[in-house]
């Protein structure tokens, strides 16, 4: 049994919080209070009661510390930090986007394990969520990578190492970028029925993959038709975590979803007029 931190309550933090509790000693370091979980899985409803904290002066240290929170709150979640490493505690970054370890500085490299997660999940109330269907986790090979697994062995989520991170995080990326979309129509996965949304997801996808290639991404071709068809497949009504922060009022993963594929196609010399043009409509739709 591993003691486990998960900072961050919301759709992801608080599914996985509530199954690694099934077998492990969970805490969960919230900003806003909640009182249990309750998960609706494909499955069945799961109950956890984790011992649950909001003040980062009564975290005391863990074996795992699972970062969950947005990408735009990792400044403020590194403030559960001193509590929580000890000398032998590893942070796990379960983000999207492919810049994870750089978002904790403050940690050495070789103690932070980057994560892609693929778990469809909405937070209908505090501490109530809607798992949309079974996930996977990747992480990089190696003993950390293998350590981390290990905790989800009694759990739905399928946890893999890959040789090839950088790959997994571009092609998770991939996805992301183009779920823009969502934000932008206000309509959930089902819009990637409409033909000529379809178009912009997959012109999206394409500078994705002239980016992440030369990042050292092996992805190919097909991954644009991928995508749109992974995306219709998705339960209709799914709801996408920046289509999510945009209908709920908060800031959005821009940045780290489209914003990214500009920042490095500008490094590397590649245009990327349309995750940019339409990272910028979606900002400006809010002011
Ligand atoms: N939802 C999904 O289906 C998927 C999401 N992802 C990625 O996973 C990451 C998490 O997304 P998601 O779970 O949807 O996000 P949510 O917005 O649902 O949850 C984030 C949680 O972090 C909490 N939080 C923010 N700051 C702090 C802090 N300082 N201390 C403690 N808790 C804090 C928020 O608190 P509060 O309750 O006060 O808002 C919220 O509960 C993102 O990078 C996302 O892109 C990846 C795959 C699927
Ligand atoms: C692709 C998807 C919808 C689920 O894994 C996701 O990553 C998100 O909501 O941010």
């Amino acid at each position: 049994m591993a003691r486990i931190a998960v900072i961050g309550a919301g759709a992801i933090g608080g599914t996985l919080a509530a199954w690694l509790a099934q077998s492990h000693d969970v805490t969960v370091c919230a900003r806003s209070p909640l009182a249990d979980l309750e998960i609706e899985t494909p499955g069945r409803t799961l109950r956890a009661a984790p011992r649950i904290l909001t003040d980062p002066a009564t975290a005391a240290p863990v074996d795992w510390v699972l970062a969950t929170t947005k990408t735009y709150d990792c400044a403020a979640a590194a403030a559960w930090l001193p509590g929580l490493m000890g000398p032998d505690t590893r942070l796990a970054v379960i983000q999207n986007g492919v810049e994870q370890r750089e978002r904790f500085p403050m940690v050495a490299p070789e103690r932070t394990v980057p994560v892609i997660i693929d778990l469809p999940a909405e937070r209908t109330a505090p501490g109530r969520i809607v798992q949309r269907r079974d996930g996977t986790i990747l992480v990089p090979e190696g003993a950390a990578g293998a350590a981390f697994v290990a905790l989800f062995a009694d759990t739905v989520i399928a946890a893999e190492t890959t040789p090839d991170f950088v790959t997994a995080a571009w092609r998770k990326l991939a996805i992301n970028c183009s779920g823009i979309v969502s934000a932008i129509t206000r309509r959930p996965a089902e819009v990637a029925n409409d033909e000529g949304v379809a178009e912009v997801m997959r012109a999206l996808v394409r500078e994705c993959i002239h980016v992440g290639r030369a990042e050292g991404a092996a992805l190919p071709d097909k991954l644009v038709d991928q995508v749109v068809e992974w995306t219709r497949k998705a339960h209709p009504d799914s709801v996408n975590s920046l289509h999510a922060d945009f209908v709920a009022g908060r800031p959005m993963e821009l940045d780290a979803r489209n914003g990214v594929i500009v920042r490095l196609g500008e490094k590397h010399g590649i245009p990327t007029p349309l995750n940019q043009a339409l990272a910028a409509v979606l900002a400006a739709s809010r002011s």
